[in-house]
């Protein structure tokens, strides 16, 4: 690998009004584009940010699951981050999949050299939608120790518990209660999200360190295409955060975007598992219909062989 000396870091330029979020995410791969950066570049897009990635690891993986993980040297993360901020500035972090301790411990450092406002969305990632493992032990007390260095973190039930050492909650309100817990404890907002319980009503909330809770109330979508719901809703909620300047503002609009999304992902026919969301499904009914057809079966793709000759 060669590496050269770090340039000074340019005086950047503020963010110009109206302009794109420039929004990093730092996280794995998913080949199949539905979680990971993949995912992420897509929500920060449909939010209307600039992404740019930076990746801790890459995994062979599909809509059914996870066959391989392989995990860069920790340098090589180092040397990605030290890339970008020597030379872009940022005006949001969101954190995917770690891997592992050595991986959580070089971000760390970094976050703590970039100015202490630029807001970092963590979203705990542990395990896989398939129940594939994407972090080892060590590598959730690193990720406990990343928190306060955080302004948000997006766990889903399990993850929840694992950050608390207590058992995952079976219903919403002692899943609130774990919030709360965890907010008082880190300093920071946790986003408790309703995905992982039954019912109709899929609620998130935003609970703030002082122990307020604000709701997000939600529909289920009734579909087995989940896959990435995690990672797209802290992409987004990081970059629509940068123009609201609110969480709760932040996390109500990308929850919207995000049920739209569940609600396309079955006709994106990507896979045989748990496929994606459709990251743009409102964009796609727009340049398809004019705006006019309902998100989901509105169009149809164009007939096999009816393309641009090749
Ligand atoms: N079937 C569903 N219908 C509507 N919203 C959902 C559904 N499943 C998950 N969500 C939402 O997707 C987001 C991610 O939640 P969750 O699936 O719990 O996270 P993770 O991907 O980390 O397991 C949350 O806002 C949650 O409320
Ligand atoms: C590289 C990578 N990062 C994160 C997830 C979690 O995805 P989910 O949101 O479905 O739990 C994943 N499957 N792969």
């Amino acid at each position: 690998m060669t590496t050269r000396a770090a340039t000074p870091p340019p005086t950047a330029p503020p963010r110009s009004p109206g302009a794109p979020p420039r929004v990093l995410a730092v996280a794995g791969s998913d080949p199949s584009g539905g979680a990971g950066v993949q995912a992420d570049l897509k929500s920060i897009a449909a939010a209307d940010g600039y992404g740019m990635a930076a990746l801790t690891a890459l995994t062979a993986q599909n809509t059914c699951g996870v066959r391989d993980v392989h995990v860069p040297p920790p340098e090589f993360l180092a040397a990605q981050l030290e890339a970008l901020s020597d030379d872009v500035a940022i005006d949001a972090v969101k954190i995917g999949m770690l891997a592992g301790a050595d991986v959580a411990a070089v971000l760390d450092a970094w976050l703590r050299r970039i100015p202490a406002t630029v807001p970092v969305v963590l979203d705990p990632v542990m395990i896989a939608t398939s129940g594939d493992r994407l972090l080892d032990a060590a590598g959730e007390t690193a990720v406990r120790g990343l928190l306060s260095r955080c302004d948000v973190v997006t766990p889903n039930l399990p993850e929840l518990a694992v950050l608390l050492g207590e058992p995952t909650a079976r219903d919403w309100q002692a899943a609130v209660g774990q919030g709360v817990r965890l907010a008082a404890r880190a300093r920071l907002h946790v986003v408790v999200k309703g995905g992982h319980l039954p019912g109709d009503r899929v609620p998130d909330a935003l609970v703030g360190p002082d122990g307020t809770v604000r709701e997000v109330e939600g529909r289920r979508v009734d579909t087995p295409h989940t896959h990435g719901t995690g990672c797209s809703l802290s992409a987004g909620l990081a970059t629509r955060f940068v123009r609201e300047g609110d969480w709760y503002r932040a996390l109500a609009g990308t929850k919207a975007w995000l049920t739209a999304a569940l609600a396309a992902g079955a006709d994106l026919g990507v896979g045989q598992g748990h496929g994606p969301v459709d990251h743009f499904a409102a964009v796609r009914t727009a340049v398809h219909d004019g705006g006019t057809a309902p998100v989901g079966g509105g169009w149809q793709p164009a007939r096999a062989g009816a393309g641009v000759p090749g």
